[in-house]
């Protein structure tokens, strides 16, 4: 078994190995003073848009990311949480709130952004949703022509490479470069969950086909238990073969030029190799650099609110409400304990588990833990396929299951200590129920601190700001509590952790007010920021880009990612942004006169 281990784990490392040599076709990359395209940034959105309008020989195109190679060590999908604490993250912070985050250190919620090719498709959890038909109904219903349901299915076929044997098959795409699977480890919490579900009401069922309102052990977006990250997706097929697409990893984009008269984007400032270059774009310069630093680099380019850039010294060329419409998805997690085995960190360091990972078995291939997720429209119970308003996602560890857990979130040591240390010490088994809300009405703003492209923006998440998101959280809570009294979780003893939150203590336990204490301590958020260069028509003064993704007022920029959500999907929007970007580089093929 000892020679086995071994050799696993050269056979892991020569996975490695040719990853690396991937990576490294970019490293001598010597960039040309002008392009067709350039796209900023290398995330879920932008290795798409880049791999998509390379297919065009006679168009030169250039990514650019601000951070630097991926890993397989990111790609196993256990290791989730590390990430978050290391350089591939760019480790923003939420300004203090004090109605929120009250449990996390200096009221400040981490808000952890992927700094990596593939951006945050490489830190997410790997949950995979396409959202409900009626977010892209409404989006189409805001005047945004061309974004309804059936508009949008199409792209979400076209990514997809699905291998859930039990898609509902009309609707699932096969043979897309996004790998969609079941993780082939579950643990009998997530069967409990399950069961205790459907005896609540739900069916089991594919959430991503005809009717979201169900439970399913999760799609993921992994293939042999390997993380599949838009730059494994899109980028590894192309690596030596497509000479015409440029990847400049390393590299910061400072600023979009922008000629102030003819308000037209004509190619980017970009720091790299220790010095500022200008590179000039003939065609457009496409923005995909996620929900914070989008709107940051169109503020700092001189699009964005007139006033707020005047306070901060920049002279405004177009005056859009940049920045404005933040959303989130968070979710309250609520800690059970069981008799049944849950995820132990000291587990993960048996040898063994190389062996099985590479055979795709065991807990390595279980994305953070994360296991099982079911939606309900809590407003309309009696409705079969209503559009859900909560989602409870089941984590089969707690937040002592792993040290670096409570780290990423960055919980408050008095808070962990009389809470959940006692987890730890007596090595309980114990569990985590999310209540996500699924459509919050509360709107934060990205602003900017400085002019100095390296410093922070600010982030005012606004949580909580609209009551409606206290109250649809507190309604999950108690939705994933009344599962217990279900035999399906009878049958492994579950029981709500009632310790204390110690702020909370003059509430009654389990009360509505305590319950809405414990909301507004553990706003988890579940990193879905969006709605930052909000889509909309011409006729929304809050709208930044017009169905189009072009930027209102100024000619060759668009904007591509998570930030144009008019209003945030139902589900987790690794998936939709996908959608955006496949559907965005079809527009630009079109509107330069690109046919297939
Ligand atoms: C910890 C975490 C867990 C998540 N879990 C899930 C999940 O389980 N399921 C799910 O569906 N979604 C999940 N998400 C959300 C999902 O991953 C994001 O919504 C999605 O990746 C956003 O894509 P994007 O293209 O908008 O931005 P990103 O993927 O963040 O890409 C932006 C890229 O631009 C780069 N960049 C930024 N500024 C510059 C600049 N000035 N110059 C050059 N490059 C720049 C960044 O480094 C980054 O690589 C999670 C996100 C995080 C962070």
């Amino acid at each position: 078994q000892e020679r086995n281990v071994i050799l696993e784990t050269f056979d892991f490392l020569r996975r490695g190995q040719i990853d690396a040599n991937l990576e490294n076709y970019d490293n001598n990359l010597q960039m040309e003073k002008e392009y067709d395209f350039i796209v900023v940034g290398a995330g879920t959105a932008g290795c798409a848009i880049a791999a998509r309008l390379s297919e065009n020989p006679k168009w030169k195109v250039l990514l650019l990311e601000a951070g630097g190679p991926e890993s397989l060590i990111m790609d196993v999908p256990i290791v989730a949480h590390f990430l978050q604490l290391g350089e591939m993250n760019w480790k923003y912070r939420t300004q203090p709130s004090d109605r929120a985050c009250l449990a996390m250190n200096n009221n400040r919620c981490n808000w952890p952004r992927g700094k990596v090719m593939g951006g945050s498709s490489v830190l997410n959890y790997m949950m995979y949703t396409r959202g409900n038909r009626r977010d892209y109904d409404r989006w189409a219903e805001l005047g945004n022509v061309g974004w309804g349901w059936r508009d949008v299915l199409p792209y979400f076929k076209k990514y997809e490479g699905s291998n859930v044997p039990d898609a509902d098959e009309d609707l699932v795409g096969r043979n897309g470069p996004v790998k969609v699977s079941y993780v082939n480890w579950r643990s009998k919490i997530a069967d409990a969950f399950l069961e205790a579900v459907q005896q609540d009401g739900l069916q089991h069922r594919d959430y991503n086909g005809h009717i979201q309102n169900g439970v399913n052990y999760l799609h993921t977006t992994t293939r042999n238990s390997t993380r599949w990250s838009s730059n494994r997706a899109y980028l590894y097929p192309l690596k030596g073969k497509r000479r015409n697409l440029h990847v400049k990893k390393f590299a910061l984009v400072t600023k979009v030029l922008i000629d102030p008269t003819t308000k037209t984007a004509y190619g980017i400032m970009v720091r790299t190799d220790g010095r500022e270059h200008k590179i000039l774009a003939r065609r457009e310069v496409i923005v995909s650099a996620g929900a914070i630093n989008t709107p940051q680099l169109l503020m700092l380019s001189g699009v964005g609110p007139a006033q707020h850039l005047r306070e901060v010294g920049i002279k405004p060329i177009v005056d859009l409400a940049v920045g404005f419409n933040l959303q989130d998805h968070t979710a309250p997690a609520v800690t059970f304990t069981t008799n049944a085995t849950s995820l132990h960190f000291e587990d993960f360091a048996d040898p063994t588990l190389v062996n099985r990972f590479n055979r795709q078995e065991g807990p390595y291939g279980s994305p953070g833990g994360c296991e099982a997720m079911a939606f309900w429209d809590l407003d309309h119970p009696q409705l079969k396929d209503g559009w859900p308003d909560i989602e409870l996602f089941l984590v089969g560890g707690s937040m002592s299951s792993n040290p670096a857990i409570s780290r990423a979130f960055g919980l408050k040591k008095i808070i962990y200590d009389s809470m959940f240390a006692e987890i730890e010490d007596k090595e309980l088994n114990a569990f985590m129920i999310f209540p996500m809300i699924l459509r919050p009405k509360s709107r934060g703003r990205i602003m900017l601190k400085s002019t100095d492209p390296q410093k922070y923006p600010l982030i005012y998440s606004n949580y909580y700001a609209h009551p409606y998101d206290v109250d649809i959280s507190v309604r999950g809570v108690q939705k994933a509590i009344s599962l217990i009294n279900y035999p399906g979780f009878k049958k492994i003893n579950a029981k709500v952790w009632n310790r204390r939150i110690p702020t909370c203590k003059g509430i009654e336990f389990g009360t509505r007010d305590y319950w809405e204490c414990h909301v507004r301590h553990f706003t988890f958020t579940i990193y879905h920021y969006s709605g930052t260069a909000k889509m909309g028509p011409a006729t929304d003064p809050a709208a930044v880009v017009d169905p189009r993704l072009r930027v209102y007022g100024i000619k060759n920029l668009r904007v591509a990612d998570a930030s144009i959500m008019p209003e945030i999907m139902s589900g987790h929007p690794n998936g939709p942004v996908f959608m955006i970007a496949e559907k965005a580089a079809d527009m630009i093929k079109e509107d330069h006169g690109f046919k297939q």
